[in-house]
């Protein structure tokens, strides 16, 4: 089997977005960005070894995004997504670089494997590790609770800022053991973090059938019995109240979801919100206002914003 290679010569400014546009919109199989910062970087790092930028093959004027996709897919359309999406972050005000973007297709056989090479254990926080399946780690403090992850198909390593800024969030409010509900669970990897945390009961909802498999899986990898997982559309479908909504997703998503939290959360309860581009942020504002809730947390990493929200009367 081959796969289909969509290559984007861009700017770093628009990595995140073209990351997330292309597995959660696009379904992308896997991306990869070649930045040239990060071969300009190597010449500084390894000073005894000068980096001559020009003997590098195929060096990127900024950056090269290659999302990969199945040979089956319909390459006119996703050429004709991305060039559209391209003039849209472009309306935003963001530098898209050359826009150029070209096809090509590879031999697939090393690809299941040759992305976990990308991924290490990440040591995210005194409380928290995330840990391949494929790799072993042992905590440094002896309560550090570990993540094991085999995202699959599904968004959610651990490696990405919005997937952190939720986790920070998580760790910040979970006082004791309250029930919470991870929207768009993508890989799993929230529901199982407030679970590790402390969590008495979970629910994790996506729209995908691959994040449903990819959950109930990291779900037995890490020994986990109290994660309900449903297949729905944010809470749309779902039953009962929450001390805690958590939802990494992004931001025109979320405006679909804050009508739906005030039914769905306990009193006193309280929301993380990540996923959201800064640019983005005033529209969550003003539908939060709208629907009675305050933003009491702003957390920033690059242009994502993570949000800790309450009631505005709580
Ligand atoms: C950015 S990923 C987050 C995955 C994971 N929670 C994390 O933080 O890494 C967003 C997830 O939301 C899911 N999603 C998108 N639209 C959705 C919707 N309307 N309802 C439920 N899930 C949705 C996608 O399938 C994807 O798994």
């Amino acid at each position: 089997m081959k796969l289909l290679v969509i290559k984007i010569a861009t700017s770093h400014e628009i990595e995140d977005a073209l990351s997330v546009y292309s597995q959660d919109n696009l379904n992308a199989l896997g991306v990869e960005t070649r930045k040239r910062s990060d071969f300009e970087q190597a010449g500084w790092l390894h000073d005894s070894t000068v980096v001559e930028l020009d003997d590098i093959k195929d060096l990127p004027e900024d950056m090269q995004f290659m999302a990969y996709f199945d040979e089956e897919a319909d390459k006119e359309d996703l050429v004709k997504k991305y060039q559209k999406k391209l003039e849209e972050l472009k309306g935003y005000g963001l530098n898209v670089g050359e826009g150029e973007i070209t096809t090509s297709y590879i031999a697939d056989q090393d690809w299941n494997t040759a992305w976990q090479k990308y991924y290490h254990v990440i040591d995210f926080s005194r409380h928290l590790a995330i840990v391949p399946e494929w790799e072993d780690y042992k905590p440094t403090f002896p309560d550090q609770k570990l993540i094991k992850l085999d995202p699959g198909l599904a968004f959610g390593t651990g490696n990405h800022k919005t997937t952190q800024l939720a986790m920070m969030g998580l760790e910040r409010v979970m006082i004791k053991p309250q029930t919470v509900v991870d929207v768009g669970t993508g890989s799993g990897i929230l529901a199982i973090a407030a679970s590790k945390l402390g969590a008495s009961q979970v629910l994790a909802t996506d729209i995908s059938d691959e994040s449903m498999t990819a959950a109930k899986e990291n779900s037995a990898l890490n020994d986990i019995t109290n994660i309900e997982l449903q297949k729905t559309s944010l809470l749309q479908d779902v039953k009962g109240k929450f001390d805690i909504i958590v939802a990494n997703i992004l931001a025109e998503i979320l405006l679909d979801l804050i009508p739906q939290m005030d039914e769905h959360l306990n009193e006193n309860g309280q929301v993380i919100f990540s996923g959201i581009d800064y640019l983005q942020l005033p529209k969550i504002e003003k539908a939060l206002d709208e629907n009675g809730f305050k933003i009491d947390l702003t957390m920033k990493q690059g242009r994502w914003i993570g949000l800790g929200i309450t009631r505005k009367d709580s």
